[in-house]
Formats: C-alpha cells, structure tokens, sequence
C-alpha cells in the first residue's frame, strides 16, 4: 500500500468499534481520516458511508474502513460508488481473500457482530495483503464495467 492515510467512518452502532480501530491504526503509524460519527448518537448510516466513499473517489485516502451495527447498512452504501469495492469482513481469512482475489479498498465490519481481537485481525490482514492480480484483475476490471 502505497499511502499511510486510512479513511474511516461509522454510525452510532459502530462508534465503539470505530474508536478501537483508530487507536491501534495510530499506533501502527497510519494517518487516520476520521470521516465520524464521533459519538453513540443515533444518526443514519448511508451520511458517514458516503462521506467515506467521496474521500475514496476524490482520492484522499487509498483504503477505507467502515462500521455500523452489521456492517450490512454501512457496506452497501459505500459500494454505491463505483471507486469503492468493500468487502463486509467477519475473519481473517475474509479478509485475505477480498485482498488477494477481489482488490477490496474498503471493508466492513459489524460492531454487534464481531469480537474486537477478530476485528484487529483481520483489519491488520486487510492492510498487509497484496492484490494477486493476473486472472483476478479480469474480474475486478469487469467490476467497473457493469452491463447497462
Ligand atoms: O444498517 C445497519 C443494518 O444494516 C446497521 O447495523 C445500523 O447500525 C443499524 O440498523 C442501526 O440500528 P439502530 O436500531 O438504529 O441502532
């Protein structure tokens, strides 16, 4: 990965979460794009989604991280933007394969699905894993190119 800069966001249902990962990104040296929300507030996910995805599309930041209560909300919002490819993450393993196979620049993740150390795998897994390429980057490019 070429950039240190992580974009980020979350809804309410996500806050928790959200905050654990940006400390441990920080730590880790990440410059971190914290999109919000900033408390457990209840606010509506597809605002914070979007904010993330504009931040992907404009090129502000290269990878992105996204949590609501599911991580359903949140990742179907951010694939609304065809610069973004997330992946909705319950492992490590899923996150190595939407690295390796599908060139995921974002994930998600369900604070009231996910245990805390499962998330910090696999966001590290995320962050370290190289796109494969080769018969991989046919399917991804298809990605961008949806029949009409
Ligand atoms: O969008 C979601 C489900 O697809 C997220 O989990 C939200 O965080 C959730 O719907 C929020 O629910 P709440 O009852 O308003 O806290």
């Amino acid at each position: 990965m070429a950039s240190k800069i992580i974009a980020i966001a979350c809804d309410h249902g996500g806050f928790g979460l959200k905050s654990t990962l940006v400390e441990e990104l920080k730590k880790q040296g990440f410059d971190i794009l914290d999109l919000g929300c900033n408390t457990t507030d209840s606010v509506d996910y597809p605002d914070y989604a979007y904010k993330l995805a504009q931040a992907i599309k404009d090129g502000q930041a290269e990878r992105g991280i996204v949590v609501c209560g599911s991580g359903i909300g949140i990742s179907i919002a951010v694939n609304r933007f065809p610069e973004v490819r997330c992946a909705l993450i319950h492992d490590a393993l899923g996150a190595r394969m939407c690295r390796e196979h599908n060139d995921a620049n974002v994930i998600a993740f369900g604070d009231r699905m996910i245990g805390v150390a499962t998330a910090l795998d696999a966001m590290n897994v995320f962050l370290n894993t190289e796109f494969e390429g080769g018969r991989h980057a046919r399917r991804v490019e298809k990605l961008s190119n949806p029949p009409v």
